[in-house]
Parts: C-alpha cells; sequence; structure tokens
C-alpha cells in the first residue's frame, strides 16, 4: 500500500486507498492529560503532565506519526514557542499510535523530487533546493536551540528523521520495544537533517554510526543503551512516558538559570576545544553567577527545604 502511495505521489497520479488497514487506524497510546491551551497544531498534541513541564505528542497516529510538511513546520514552532514560555522548563517529546515514527511522509517526498525537475540550469536550481534543506534541518534544530531540556521518550519504531529528531535532543528514554533505524539510504537519500552530524558525538563509536547508516540495519533498544544512543530502557509505553516526566520534573524543580546555563554550555562544549568550553561558561557565568537562583538555591541546601525559582 505504501508502495503504491509513493509510487502515485512521485508519478503525479492521485493514490486511493480501497480498504482502511486495521493496523493503520489502531492507536495504541495517546495522551493522557488535558492539551495545554495557547498550544494549538495540527500534527502535535501538547499537554502539560506536571508543574513547569510540557508534553508534545507527535499526533498522527494513523500513517504512524510520518512527517508531513506541516509536522516539520509545527516542530520548530512548538519549539519557539516552549523556549521562550516562561511556565515552560523541561519538555518531553513522545508520540501517539503504535510507532514514535515511521520517518519522512514519502507521500510527500515528490515534493522534494519536484524541486529539482525541469530544464533549469542545475547551479540555479541547487541554489533554490538550498534554503529548503536548511529549513527542514531547522526543524529539528529547533530543539538544540530551545534553550529547556527536551526528553525524547521513544516507543516501537524511530525511522529515518525520527534519529535525526531524536539525536537533537537532550536525554533520550525508550521502551523495549523500540528499535532505531536509520533508513534515508533506502529511499536514497543521505542523511541530512542531523543524524550524520549529531549521532556520532552521541554514541561515540565511528564504525558503529557508519554501519547503521550505510546498512540502514535495525538497531534495537538494547543496542540501543549499549552504544548510548538512549540512557534507559523501560517496559512499556506508559512506564515509559511516565519515566520521561519524571525526570523532566526533576529537572524543572531546580534552578531554570542553572539548567539552561549548563544545556547552553554543554551544546557549546560537544562543538569546540576545552578551553574554548571553559571561556565561553566563564563569560556566562560573569553574569549567571549574580543571579538569585544562586543564592536561592544555596539557602535551599543548608536548610533541606525547597526552592522556589521566579519565571525565566
Ligand atoms: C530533506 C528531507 C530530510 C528528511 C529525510 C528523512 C528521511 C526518512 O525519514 S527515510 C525513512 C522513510 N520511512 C520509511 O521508509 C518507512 C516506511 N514505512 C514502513 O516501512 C512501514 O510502514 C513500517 C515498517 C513503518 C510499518 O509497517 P506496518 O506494516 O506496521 O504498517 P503499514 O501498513 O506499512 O503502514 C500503516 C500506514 O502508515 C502509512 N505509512 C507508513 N510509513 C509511512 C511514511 N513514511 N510516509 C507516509 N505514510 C506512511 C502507510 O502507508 C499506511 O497507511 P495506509 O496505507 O493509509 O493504511
Amino acid at each position: 500500500m505504501l508502495a503504491s502511495r509513493v509510487l502515485s505521489a512521485l508519478s503525479g497520479v492521485r493514490y486511493i486507498r480501497a480498504v482502511p488497514s486495521l493496523a493503520a487506524t489502531m492507536s495504541t497510546t495517546t495522551t493522557t492529560h488535558e492539551l495545554a491551551p495557547g498550544y494549538s497544531y495540527d500534527t502535535l498534541a501538547i499537554s502539560r503532565p506536571s508543574q513547569h513541564v510540557f508534553q508534545v505528542n507527535i499526533n498522527r497516529p494513523k500513517n504512524l506519526n510520518a512527517m508531513n510538511k506541516a509536522f516539520w513546520r509545527e516542530i520548530r514552532e512548538v519549539f519557539e514557542q516552549l523556549g521562550a514560555d516562561s511556565e515552560c522548563r523541561a519538555v518531553v517529546l513522545a508520540a501517539n499510535g503504535r510507532m514514535f515514527t515511521a520517518g519522512i511522509d514519502l507521500g510527500e517526498m515528490a515534493d522534494i523530487g519536484g524541486m529539482v525537475m525541469g530544464d533549469d540550469d542545475v547551479a540555479r536550481k541547487a541554489r533554490g533546493v538550498m534554503p529548503i534543506i536548511a529549513a527542514y534541518q531547522a526543524s529539528f534544530t529547533a530543539l538544540e536551540k530551545c534553550p529547556k531540556p527536551v526528553v525524547a521518550a521513544v516507543h516501537s519504531a524511530c525511522i529515518g528523521g525520527g534519529v535525526d529528531l531524536i539525536c537533537a535532543a537532550d536525554i533520550r528514554y525508550c521502551s523495549d520495544d523500540a528499535w532505531f533505524q536509520v533508513k534515508e539510504v533506502d529511499v536514497g537519500l543521505a542523511a541530512d537533517v542531523g543524524t550524520l552530524q549529531r549521532l556520532p558525538k552521541i554514541v561515540g563509536n565511528e564504525s558503529l554510526v557508519r554501519e547503521l547508516a550505510f546498512s540502514a540495519r535495525k538497531m534495537y533498544s538494547s543496542e540501543a543503551l549499549k552504544c548510548g544512543l538512549v540512557s534507559r530502557i523501560f517496559p512499556n509505553y506508559e512506564s515509559l512516558v511516565s519515566g520521561a516526566v519524571e525526570i523532566a520534573t526533576t529537572i524543572a524543580s531546580k534552578s531554570p538559570v542553572a539548567v539552561q546555563t549548563s544545556k547552553a554550555a554543554l551544546i557549546h562544549a560537544r562543538d569546540h576545544s576545552v578551553q574554548e568550553g571553559l571561556d565561553y561558561i566563564a563569560t556566562l557565568n560573569m553574569m549567571m553567577l549574580q543571579s538569585e537562583d544562586l543564592r536561592l538555591a544555596a539557602m535551599a541546601a543548608m536548610s533541606k527545604e525547597k526552592p522556589t525559582f521566579s519565571k525565566l
């Protein structure tokens, strides 16, 4: 069925689905919390599972959360919105339906093909494609640019663009049934929205990354834990999401100044030398050490009371 849809998309012929499959309409996992007011998206469901914690669920369960154009736009918008929302201190990224995501929406791949059709000069067509790729990249870099830590909670399949997406998160958890696939070579692409750039730094094993990227073989949860792609495995979806919300809630209880400065310093350190990283954090802390959070956290530690931090 998927193959006919892709073929029809690439050939421009409209594909009509004859019989709805039970599997495609089944939704085994859904958001259980009330939707967050002010966060209205077509492909994402946003809720607030605990104080200062927001949960972003990819919400195209009938299409196995395949990433369509609206998704690429909205995932960037929501992380920009959350980054600017002082009520938010940590984010859980999960998904509704039976899989985390089946990757890019193959029905819309024709649009990408369409960009390079025509008789125009190759350099001129290429110039037109560049900002489009940059926009796709910006969609996931938005997770990294969001100052609030992002905890990805992956269940079942995380394919292609899904791996790109979670590589931009700060913390990755998965359920026992999770599997990961750098599948781009199977659709004739070199992954260009973050996997090839971030995954080697996450797992610290170039040989493994090349094996995954060149072969598109599946990597199951136990191997993902062993290589460091995820830091915890949970027995099922419910325990996964509650584990992710629990760590996000702990993070949200800390000084937002300290947490957000730590995120900025860690991302900077990944991309720079140790000395450049030390210089960067010294410059940041010239300001941040003057924050009231330092005094509040120190007093709370002394008195063994829970500190309350103001909005950031
Ligand atoms: C510049 C661009 C940057 C981004 C690049 C990103 C690249 C990538 O993501 S590459 C990877 C692309 N994804 C795939 O190749 C996966 C394709 N899907 C599958 O292999 C299977 O569907 C899967 C193993 C995930 C699940 O198989 P299962 O038998 O359990 O379900 P299906 O009956 O196949 O699917 C159920 C319905 O979901 C639709 N669907 C699945 N994947 C996609 C997709 N990627 N795009 C669009 N739609 C998808 C599928 O057509 C079924 O729908 P329906 O026919 O209406 O029931």
